[in-house]
């Protein structure tokens, strides 16, 4: 478990991490979303005891990580999966962390096997190709058996294999109890990954639920109403407007319902005796959703291309 109470950071005049307040919990992965600058490496920073906060507090099962002696057994971190001495073999450098945090040796091996890097053990770090450092990474951060996983972009410049593989690791930590928090630029691996999604912009929490809530919230989430009595799709219309929905009519015999449920859509149709030949949602994509909840928290936003100064006389032109 990882809470976070008030916690805010301050560099300069910007603030980095305004009063963040949430719990993430064990037994599922958290997926951490936010635009470039909006203060998750600074979250996470906080988190693993690198960055002071300027108040409020970073837990980790309820102590703050400076306070571990051995902090390897309670939080393992992939932050950037390069820091690593490039002469040493991969080998040397897990058992130079094993010895340093009271892990015994043999977890070397045995995390050397989780990551399916054994043949490669007796490699130098800076030999290893982007694939196999980031393995030696997920090693490091496996060694001391941590109840806690924190990823910072862990499939950054990955091919597909290397990214599947990290999915199903994440998962199965997850599956195992244990905190697992990754944070992604990625929108389609999250939504493969995460069963949690914490949004933040600027600093502060824009969003935390279930995946599926903060798609469902999308505008472009909505629900498809199929009938063929006309009169009586008008009747259902009238009670869903009266219901705060937005109701859009789409031909003579289909409505496309916002604001609503299928659940709520098919009782309310049942209720009124609406004869229904298709009732259906219209998903949103994560990113739809995901853009909708930061679209006013970008720290530099740029034009669109379509709206960028000239795009109209460029298109003119062709
Ligand atoms: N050491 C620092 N000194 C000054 N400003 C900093 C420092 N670290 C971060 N910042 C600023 O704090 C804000 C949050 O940065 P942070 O790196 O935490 O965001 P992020 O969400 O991780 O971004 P990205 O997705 O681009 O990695 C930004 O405005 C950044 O410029």
């Amino acid at each position: 478990m990882i809470t976070l109470t008030e916690l805010t950071k301050r560099f300069g005049a910007t603030t980095a991490v305004d009063r963040l307040s949430l719990a993430i919990t064990p037994g599922r992965v958290t997926g951490f979303l936010g635009p470039n600058g909006a203060g998750k490496s600074t979250t996470i920073r906080m988190i693993l005891g690198l960055d002071r906060p300027d108040s409020g507090t970073a837990l980790v099962a309820g102590r703050p990580y400076r306070t571990y002696r051995h902090p390897l057994r309670e939080v393992g971190a992939l932050l950037d999966a390069r820091a690593v001495h490039p002469g040493r073999t991969a080998r040397a450098h897990l058992t130079a962390m094993a010895r340093s945090n009271g892990i015994p040796v043999r977890r070397v091996d045995e995390v050397l096997d989780t990551v399916g890097m054994t043949e490669a053990a007796g490699k130098r770090a800076g030999t290893l190709s982007l694939g196999m450092g980031q393995r030696l990474g997920i090693a490091g951060a496996l060694l001391g058996d941590p109840g806690v996983l924190i990823f910072d972009e862990p499939v950054n410049g990955l091919d597909p294999d290397g990214v599947r593989w990290i999915r199903e690791l994440m998962r199965s930590l997850a599956a195992q109890g244990r905190t697992v928090f990754v944070s992604s630029h990625l929108m389609s691996e999250v939504q493969l990954t995460a069963d949690q999604l914490v949004v933040i912009g600027r600093g502060r929490l824009l969003a935390d639920a279930p995946i599926a809530e903060v798609i469902a919230g999308s505008s472009l989430a909505a629900v498809r109403v199929v009938s063929p009595e006309p009169a009586a799709l008008h009747r259902l219309r009238d009670e869903l407007v009266a219901r705060h929905a937005t109701v859009e009519r789409v031909g003579a015999d289909e409505l496309l319902v916002t604001g609503s449920t299928v659940g709520q859509v098919g009782d309310l149709a049942h209720h009124l005796g609406v004869r229904l030949h298709g009732l259906s949602a219209r998903e949103a994509s994560l990113e739809q959703a995901y853009l909708e909840l930061t679209g006013g928290d970008l720290e530099y936003a740029a034009p669109t291309p379509s709206s960028a100064p000239g795009a109209a006389e460029r298109k003119e032109a062709r």
